[in-house]
């Protein structure tokens, strides 16, 4: 596990320890391995909760999910310098990684995991105050990821239809990008999750390792 960036001068905004980031494409079964991953290594794995624009879906909760608030609000939030340390919009929605929601994370001595979108990806990658370690979570073949988001029946056909187009688009950008460390196809997922989980602890144990020298 090496090719982390060297913060020699910290400023204020900088965040002390590397993020573990998780992107891909809608429906491609992020958020399943994430909360596998958050619940089976509670003390070493925490959550940013990331400031959105998008409306709930059924069972998400304010503060746990996602922070809800509306566009002008957002607007304000990314008008203060160094208030997210990335923010993009994505199917008409703005999303955006507040500096406090990682702290909030890091600050319990546990590593930060973000579910981010391709642009908020690059941003944290091309951020010379954040390390990061990025994992794009591939589905097996397009037939599978439409037939994923539509079982989910969180969006309305059309909104499905949109995110899939979205979908092969960000995919064939994302591998071209070279922005990634790790790609995992997320075929079977108690397989998916298996490999997710032994790079997201040997990430774990590298840093720590490094941190105790
Ligand atoms: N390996 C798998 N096999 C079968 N179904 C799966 C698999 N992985 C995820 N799913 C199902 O596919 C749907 C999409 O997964 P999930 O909601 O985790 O995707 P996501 O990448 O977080 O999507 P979004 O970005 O839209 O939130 C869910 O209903 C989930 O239960």
């Amino acid at each position: 596990m090496s090719g982390l960036k060297i913060l020699q001068t910290l400023p204020f905004k900088a965040i002390p320890t590397p993020l573990l980031v998780i992107s891909g494409p809608s429906g491609a079964g992020k958020s399943t391995l994430l909360n596998r991953l958050l619940i089976n290594h509670p003390q070493k794995f925490g959550f940013s909760v990331s400031h959105t624009t998008r409306p709930p879906r059924p069972g998400e909760t304010n503060g746990q999910h996602y922070r809800f608030t509306n566009r002008a609000d957002f607007e304000s939030l990314r008008a203060q310098k160094d208030f997210f340390i990335e923010s993009a919009e994505f199917a008409g929605n703005l999303y955006g990684t507040s500096v406090s929601a990682v702290r909030n994370v890091t600050d319990s001595g546990r590593m930060c995991v973000l579910d981010i979108e391709l642009m908020g990806v690059k941003q944290i990658e091309g951020n010379p105050y954040v390390q990061s370690k990025r994992v794009l979570i591939k589905p097996p073949d397009y037939e599978t990821l439409r037939r994923r988001l539509q079982k989910r029946r969180t969006e309305a056909p059309e909104v499905v239809e949109a995110r899939l187009t979205r979908a092969l688009s960000d995919l064939e950008f994302a591998e071209g990008s070279g922005i990634y460390d790790k790609a995992i196809v997320n075929h079977d997922i108690d397989l998916a999750y298996q490999e997710l989980d032994e790079y997201s602890m040997s990430l774990y144990q590298f840093v720590n390792k490094r941190d105790h020298v």
